[in-house]
């Protein structure tokens, strides 16, 4: 059998900004993005026919919409593979919370297939076909934490102080599309180019998802009272930064009960890429 498991690692945009909006909708944006030790755990077990199969915490979303099966497809296509694969999801981060777990997934089923294929793909190459599924997929790809321009997916590398973090997931949905379709979001925060100092800079998401969701204004409060609280993405994930572990875990052991959450350290590479590069397969190519 030829199987291994990778994580999903969980993003958090330590500062978004939105410069302005294409003419195909897109938003030109500036974000920092920085992982988290923390997300879904995937097992990947090659096949012998080019099925893929999604099996596992997969909910309600029907197999050709879950981003996994998804990215498998893409890939497939791409290199005309004549393998399939078993892929096993254990659900661990919040959906459509703004840690980007559907993109992370995306991208370590791309990860892996390479390397279970034998697809022998440049992360570059990985990273084009990647965006086509999300705007959030290359960083995941790159795997590295990176200040990020254009839609997401240009990326310069940055090396960041490890940090521990307390995310809380407010009881209430934020939809990305909801937010950058709004009249009211804010678009015309100027290029820092290059000038960015993530503490002083903020979420240029976070005033317009305050108004229309009351439980992330709440969080956002509630947080302020252990350090300065933002949130990530289009929310509604909401995050406190600490140097170290028992901070955090002090912030989670507070948390009202109708919010979830969790803690977490940063980390300037991704996880998935640590485990992909421990990974050696055999030769001898075994199916299951
Ligand atoms: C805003 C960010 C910041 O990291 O995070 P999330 O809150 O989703 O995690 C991302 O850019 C989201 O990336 P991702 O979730 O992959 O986006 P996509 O699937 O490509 O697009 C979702 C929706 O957001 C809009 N969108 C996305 C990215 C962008 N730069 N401009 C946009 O206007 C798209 O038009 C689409 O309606
Ligand atoms: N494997 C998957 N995991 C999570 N969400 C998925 C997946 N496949 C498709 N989706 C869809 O993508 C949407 C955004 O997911 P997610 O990446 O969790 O949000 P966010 O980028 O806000 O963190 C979900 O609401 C869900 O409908």
């Amino acid at each position: 059998m030829t199987s291994f498991s990778l994580l999903a690692p969980a993003k958090l945009n330590l500062f978004l900004h939105i410069n302005g909006r294409r003419e195909d909708g897109y938003h030109e944006l500036e974000t920092l993005f920085t992982f988290l030790n923390y997300g879904d755990q995937l097992t990947f077990t090659l096949t012998e026919t080019t099925a893929i199969e999604v099996t596992g915490d997969t909910f309600a979303i029907p197999l050709k919409d879950n981003l996994i099966y998804k990215a498998a497809v893409l890939l497939q296509k791409h290199c005309n593979s004549v393998f399939g694969a078993k892929i096993n999801l254990t659900k661990i981060l919040p959906m459509g919370g703004g840690v980007g777990g559907g993109s992370s997934d995306a991208a370590s089923t791309l990860l892996a297939l390479n390397k279970l294929w034998r697809c022998q793909l440049s992360l570059q190459e990985l990273a084009q076909l990647g965006v086509q599924l999300g705007a959030d997929v290359p960083v995941f790809i790159n795997g590295k934490s990176a200040l990020a321009q254009g839609i997401g997916e240009k990326l310069v590398d940055v090396e960041l102080p490890q940090k521990w973090y307390c995310v809380v997931h407010p009881s209430e949905h934020v939809s990305t599309a909801k937010i950058f379709t709004h009249p009211d979001l804010k678009r015309d925060t100027p290029k820092l180019n290059g000038n960015w100092q993530q503490h002083t800079l903020g979420n240029d998401c976070e005033p317009l998802v305050k108004k229309l969701c009351p439980e992330v204004e709440k969080t956002l409060q509630w947080l302020l009272k252990y350090a300065p609280s933002k949130m990530t993405g289009t929310g509604s994930c909401c995050f406190v930064e600490f140097a170290t572990q028992k901070e955090a875990q002090h912030v989670l052991e507070n948390l009202p009960d109708s919010w979830d959450g969790f803690i977490a350290s940063s980390v300037n590479i991704s996880p998935a890429h640590t485990q992909l590069n421990a990974i050696h397969l055999s030769n001898e190519v075994t199916y299951k």
